[in-house]
């Protein structure tokens, strides 16, 4: 042991590396063998510490990848960590390559790119411009965040020039240190040690955060395109002469069914991303699948983004492009890239997963092509032929094994009509459409990440300009289920009310049950984009707080009944009436007043009516003193089944509790939905029947309710808090002088969600649910 220990160090490994090191068995036996196949026994630090950070990345499918790696180390060409992480990303998404073509990898990992001192001055020059506050704040700004950005923009230069660099820029500006700027920093530095060992904790946990390629931050997301998206100056020309946006980015739906909340995450961060750097976004409709798009679809999710308050840059159709996808599936015909394969479905599935070839691999070129436009013609039936892309039948990765990219179906398409019986696959389609718009960043969800090596294969057999592609994680809510497959049964089992139903994530179900675009954007941004797990699991607890954050402050108060009893009240008039004046949103006085009327005959909600009292009950019961809200004290005279008698009391009683109640005068009648979760179970993807988990009581209809006269004026989507009972949404199937309100959420969390953030503690990530494995032939994201 020891014998290893001063063989790390003399690598130069600081202690605390060379502890854990020794620790784990893996990664001992990963830095020796590095060591063992270059031959070091002794180097600089940071060499050594740079052979040490390759062998804890090298995945088992690099392992063939390591002497490469580290002999480019040695050599002192790859020299820092974003080198390092360029050429293991790129060598990561080629591990189907035999031979890796050394100019790629070369730029891929920053070899050889000297920057010069004249661009670090111009960099660090831009970047101090941009920093506004730094003649105010003076030298109490934040150095490590300031290297740290500059970093970001000149990925490959010296750390240490540019630091110096930074240094005396800096100086430059402010002039030498001042008495004051000395007191500054010592008040600084004289922080409570307490105070200040929690802000290194911070920073220290930031570090690591930011060490994690995993974690979504914007700035080192668009550092790692100079990385690791491999094209040559030619197609990077290409690119900047065609689009004027430093950042572009796509929404990329299929219009096969309704977006959900899911989508709203892509949609926000693609959005976002590219707000962000001043850049814009495209709709681009994924219409490859014309038995199962529709133009229903189409105009759901447009009018979806609209609601959500995004404007697309432009929305296109990726069938815009099936001209130039012939054309680009001729060129891979002709360089021997592509072949027509006559196996049934089950035949090639069969040798697909044999790790056999097709006997089809080897027809010509020139007979190749004739198939391919007899294809086109319409000559062969469906499913006689298809076009096939040559790659490798017995590549692990098996969506590498020689996949179909065009086939016939003699459907017409809802955008393109009867023009055309073969159509392109997504995996051929997605990646070419996203070089033809010059989207910069393909962001999608990570069961996508096995089809990345195919997306760049194409674009690299036809020399088009490659996007970074990258993935993060898809979005799960507790007590209901995302899935296209289980929505589309719920809905086409009639379990729910169709795709608005108010009880399921779709984004028209969510908008139905009363959730603002405000509110949807909030979640989207708390929840935040990572790569890490499989999944990215929300307790729908998360998702109630948006909503009643937002309408906290924008609905105004009204009181409803659900289950009218009436009351008397036995000591007024029999004309009595008294005008009450209210706020209407009492956080938000600018919005006015309201007014109600308080009569002698009210009514008050069954539910709070007992003709027995209890100890625990602070509702109607004989003899009880009660509150009327908005209007004061009540001793309650008798109670029976169908009727209450109250005393009006003098302003200095206090009761316990206030209840919401109208008057006969006010009262009208309407409908009222209570919605619960529609699952019981927390999470029931976990179910072995997903269906078991449905709460047999996700909806309540009252339709005897009343409501304030006053909302007779209101409109489909208006939004209400009844006071005591929660937030209200009219529902669109309002009309004809009927009203249907929708719960969207209570007033405060209901005790269940309670006692399940309780047990998971402030964080609502899953962490007990198994990850689900990653098997790459079941997580296809798409099947062919
Ligand atoms: N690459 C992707 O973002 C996938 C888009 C695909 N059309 C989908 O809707 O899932």
């Amino acid at each position: 042991m020891e014998e290893v220990q001063t063989r790390l160090q003399k690598i130069g490994l600081d202690e605390t590396t060379i502890k854990n090191t020794l620790k784990g068995k893996n990664a001992l036996k990963s830095i020796l063998q590095t060591l063992d196949l270059v031959g070091v026994k002794e180097c600089d630090k940071k060499i050594g510490n740079l052979l040490y950070e390759m062998s804890q990345n090298l995945t088992e499918a690099l392992d063939n990848r390591r002497a490469l790696l580290a002999q480019y180390i040695v050599e002192g060409k790859i020299s820092n960590k974003l080198q390092l992480e360029g050429g293991l990303e790129y060598l990561k998404t080629h591990t189907h390559l035999e031979q890796i073509p050394v100019q790629d990898f070369e730029k891929a990992a920053g070899v050889g790119i000297v920057v010069t001192p004249e661009q670090i001055k111009d960099t660090v020059a831009q970047f101090l411009k941009s920093k506004e506050d730094l003649k105010t704040i003076r030298y109490t700004y934040n150095f490590s965040e300031y290297t740290k950005q500059v970093r970001t923009l000149l990925p490959f230069a010296e750390g240490k020039l540019l630091t110096q660099e930074l240094n005396q820029q800096i100086e430059a500006i402010l002039g030498p240190k001042t008495e004051e700027d000395l007191k500054a920093a010592k008040t600084q530095t004289k922080k409570p040690q307490q105070q200040q060992q929690q802000q290194q904790q911070q920073q220290q946990q930031q570090v690591e955060e930011d060490d994690d390629e995993c974690k979504f931050d914007i700035s080192k997301l668009v550092a790692r395109d100079l990385a690791t998206t491999v094209n040559s100056e030619q197609l990077l020309n290409w690119r900047k002469e065609n689009f004027p946006y430093e950042i572009l980015t796509r929404f990329p739906p299929e219009p096969n069914g309704y977006l959900h909340i899911g989508h709203a995450k892509s949609i926000n961060f693609n959005f976002r991303l590219a707000q962000h750097y001043k850049g814009v976004t495209y709709l681009r409709f994924d219409d490859t699948n014309p038995e199962k798009e529709c133009q229903e679809f189409i105009d759901n999710i447009k009018e979806n983004l609209r609601f959500l308050g995004y404007t697309p840059f432009k929305t296109t159709h990726a069938s815009d492009n099936f001209g130039k996808l012939y054309e680009y599936a001729v060129q891979l015909i002709q360089k021997g890239k592509a072949y027509c394969c006559f196996l049934s479905k089950e035949e090639s599935s069969k040798l697909r997963s044999d790790l056999k070839p097709s006997p089809y691999r080897d027809t010509t070129p020139d007979e190749n092509l004739v198939i391919f436009r007899k294809m086109k013609m319409g000559y062969y039936k469906e499913n006689e032929v298809c076009l096939r892309a040559k790659i490798d039948p017995t590549h692990p990765n098996p969506t590498l094994r020689d996949p179909a990219i065009f086939r016939i179906r003699f459907t017409p398409h809802p955008h393109q009509g009867d023009k055309w019986c073969i159509y392109p696959l997504y995996d051929f389609t997605h990646c070419i459409c996203d070089s033809i718009e010059g989207i910069t960043h393909s962001c999608c969800t990570l069961e996508f990440e096995v089809r990345r090596d195919l997306y760049y294969w194409f674009l690299k057999e036809l020399d088009l300009y490659r996007p970074f592609v990258w993935e993060f994680s898809r979005l799960n809510v507790s007590n209901t289920v995302l899935s296209k497959r289980k929505l589309h049964h719920l809905v086409f089992n009639n379990i729910v009310d169709g795709w608005d139903d108010p009880r399921i994530l779709t984004l028209n179900g969510l908008r139905r049950r009363g959730y603002t675009a405000d509110s949807i954007n909030k979640f989207c941004d708390l929840i935040s984009v990572t790569r890490k797990g499989n999944e990215n699991f929300i307790g729908m607890h998360v998702l109630e707080s948006c909503i009643r954050k937002d309408l906290d402050v924008k609905a105004p108060r009204t009181m409803a009944i659900l289950e009218p009893i009436v009351a008397i009240i036995d000591n007024v008039a029999d004309d009595f009436s008294e005008e009450l004046e209210v706020p209407i949103i009492p956080r938000n006085p600018q919005k006015g007043n309201r007014k109600i009327l308080l009569t002698k005959s009210i009514y008050l909600d069954k539910s709070d009516v007992r003709t027995e009292d209890h100890a625990d009950f602070w509702g109607v019961a004989p003899g009880k003193i009660i509150g009327l809200k908005q209007c004061g004290p009540f001793k309650v005279i008798s109670v029976t089944a169908n009727e209450v008698h109250l005393e009006r009391l003098g302003k200095d009683v206090k009761p316990k509790g206030f209840l919401h109640w109208l008057s006969a005068k006010e009262a009208t009648p309407c409908v009222v939905r209570l919605y619960d979760y529609l699952f019981e179970a927390y999470d029931p993807n976990e179910l072995d029947d997903y269906i078991k988990g449905i709460n047999p009581n996700s909806k309540i209809v009252c339709p005897n309710a009343l409501m304030h006269k006053d909302l007779l004026n209101s409109k489909p989507e208006d939004k209400f808090q009844f006071e005591r009972l929660g937030y209200f949404n009219l529902d669109f199937d309002s009309k004809d002088g009927k009203f249907i309100w929708n719960r969207t959420v209570t007033l405060q969390e209901k005790d269940k969600i309670k006692a399940i953030a309780q047990v998971e503690g402030k964080q609502v990530q899953k962490k007990d649910v198994p990850q689900q494995k990653k098997d790459a032939t079941k997580k296809e994201g798409k099947k062919e």
